[in-house]
């Protein structure tokens, strides 16, 4: 860049040179060395310009793919909390649209700003010393110029935080309803889709249109300030010239000095403009960074026996501090044992499952581990957990599986182990590419089955001393279930188990039931016991279920009925 800008210095006094001896009646020999000492210089600019651009541009994409990576390090630290707040789109938005407008001012922006400030002090150097006298004139420029930069630069800062608010919002709805896309063409709401993207997008863009209003008068009002003072010394020159203190060639170079400095300033001043829109609409990345948790150490610690307790938890989810999600939950589960959750809906199953992975802390009481605290991370490593909703990612079987075990890969046999008892070996060796078959996002090129067998050889490649399961609620047609059910026998042999429990079978067969309402536990025992107190809510559950038969194939519930029929005489 010094470079660069020593050649760029040099041109308007090898001019005045030029034009001041030209007219001297030189010989052919001084035109050709003047020539070629030119053509040399001209040849070691473009080379420094090169350079210059290719180190600028390239450190600029270093400094924002480690800004990215960073950014994307601390989302995935943040607590579970954090992901109630925020949406997805928004968080991807700001990974992809905030990090870009880094870049730009950090390299092109930077590097141009840097050269100019440089050629601002170099040629105010040469002004000076060329005529002292005329450098009065920009003197009145300059603190003009710099106010306007300052009074601008707080005003695009916090338009531009707008901006990529209104973006992140825009990007929120566009992930919505790109994730859900089949649900949109099966409700035929495209049209509905469009119009609330086109509703997000309409307020960025509006202070991207008002933004760009200000900085467009900023830019004039700025060139106007400059050509100004340009007309002003062109005037003063002439005068000079006429005293005979000044000659043409001078007069020349002080005026392309003066051009360099003043568009050389401009283009500062135009930089800070655009540093200040880059601030106000990163400033969200760098908290991003600034707010997240310290890793959490490699899985790992002691290995879980299996027994674990609440003890008198309560908790409220920071989203909803008005309401206890548990209240003074207390109960025991011993290793081995298999603990049926059962309740209403809201009534705080899937946050004891939540509590149990440490993903909140409880506001009072402790969860115990093997008769002791453990920190979060160290109990997660025994736990496992088997969704309603199978949680796939878009990539292959095989990695999908061997997605259960974190800081080493799973051999190709590890996984087809796991993927045998939990029955899926064979479909999966059905498939042409066995094992390395795509799933698609979340799973879209499998069946609800299938996903659910490959999210239990996941957890059974994981080996938990204690697994959750959250019971799917949708039914299976009768081959598939019993598929998957004689898989979640497998995978509950010798665990302790909690299942949050829509069937019937499942509850019946539990060591124990907890009945759950409004975030605390109303009754406990085994279903013989539970079922005799006619006026318990557990009674109430299981006469709603048999009249509804929800979750139950046919098969099952006309199974069940009996046996609860016999249960009730
Ligand atoms: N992330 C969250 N932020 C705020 N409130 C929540 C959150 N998750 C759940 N809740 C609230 O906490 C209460 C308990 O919810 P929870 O999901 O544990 O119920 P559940 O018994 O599992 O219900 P379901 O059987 O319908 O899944 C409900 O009132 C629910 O609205």
């Amino acid at each position: 860049m010094a470079l660069a800008v020593a050649v760029q210095l040099a041109y308007p006094k090898a001019l005045a040179y030029f034009i001041d001896n030209a007219g001297k009646g030189r010989e052919a020999a001084w035109y050709g060395t003047f020539f070629l000492a030119a053509l040399a210089v001209l040849v070691l600019q473009g080379f420094a310009a090169t350079l210059r651009y290719y180190l600028f541009q390239s450190t600029g994409y270093m400094i924002v793919t480690s800004i990215r990576r960073q950014v994307y390090a601390a989302l995935l630290r943040q607590p579970v909390a954090f992901f109630d707040q925020h949406h997805v789109g928004e968080l991807t938005s700001r990974l992809a649209a905030d990090a870009e407008e880094l870049h730009d001012a950090l390299s092109m922006g930077l590097s141009i700003a840097l050269r100019c400030l440089i050629i601002v002090a170099g040629a105010a150097a040469m002004l000076l010393a060329i005529s002292p006298a005329l450098c009065l004139v920009l003197l009145c420029y300059t603190p003009l110029s710099m106010l306007l930069s300052a009074w601008s630069g707080k005003r695009l800062k916090a338009r531009a935080r707008a901006i990529q608010h209104g973006q992140a919002e825009a990007g929120k709805v566009a992930h919505e309803y790109l994730a859900n896309a089949r649900l949109v063409r099966a409700f035929g709401q495209y049209r509905r889709a469009q119009q609330h993207y086109e509703a997000a997008t309409a307020s960025a863009l509006q202070t991207a249109i008002a933004s760009t209003r200000l900085f467009g008068a900023v830019r004039g009002v700025s060139s106007f300030l400059t050509y100004f003072a340009l007309l002003l010394t062109l005037g003063y020159g002439a005068h000079l010239i006429n005293q005979g203190t000044l000659s043409i060639g001078e007069l020349t170079a002080f005026i392309i000095y003066a051009a360099m400095a003043t568009e050389s300033a401009g283009m500062v001043n135009d930089f800070w403009s655009d540093w200040m829109r880059t601030v106000g609409a990163t400033e969200r990345l760098f908290e991003m960074i600034d707010s997240a948790p310290p890793p959490e150490p490699e899985a790992g610690g002691a290995a879980l026996a299996g027994q674990f307790a609440f003890d008198c938890v309560s908790f409220r989810y920071p989203e909803r501090p008005q309401h206890l999600a548990l209240d003074k939950v207390d109960f025991r589960v011993s290793a081995g044992q298999k603990i049926a959750l059962v309740g209403p809906s809201g009534a705080g199953k899937s946050t004891i499952a939540s509590m149990l992975l440490g993903f909140y802390e409880p506001e009072a009481g402790r969860v115990l581990f093997d008769g002791r605290p453990c920190p979060a991370h160290a109990a997660r490593a025994g736990i496992a957990i088997v969704e309603q909703e199978p949680a796939l990612f878009a990539g292959s079987i095989h990695d999908n599986i061997a997605f259960a075990l974190p800081g080493r890969s799973a051999s190709r046999d590890e996984v087809a182990a796991a993927a045998r008892l939990a029955n899926a070996h064979g479909f999966i060796s059905a498939f042409p590419h066995g094992y390395n078959t795509e799933v698609g996002e979340r799973g879209v090129q499998l069946s609800g089955g299938q996903k659910q067998r490959l999210t239990i050889a996941r957890a059974l490649l994981r080996n938990p001393a204690i697994l959750i399961l959250d019971e799917a609620t949708s039914a299976l047609d009768a081959a598939s279930e019993t598929q998957v059910q004689a898989a979640l026998e497998r995978l509950m042999e010798g665990r302790t188990t909690i299942i949050i429990a829509h069937r019937f079978s499942t509850i019946v067969k539990a060591d124990r039931i907890l009945v759950m309402q409004d975030g605390r536990i109303v009754q406990q025992g085994r279903h013989e016991e539970l079922i005799r107190d006619r006026s318990g809510l557990y009674f109430d559950l299981m006469q709603h279920q048999l009249n509804s038969g929800s979750g139950l194939t046919f098969g099952q519930s006309m199974r069940e009925a009996h046996t609860l029929s016999e249960c009730q005489t």
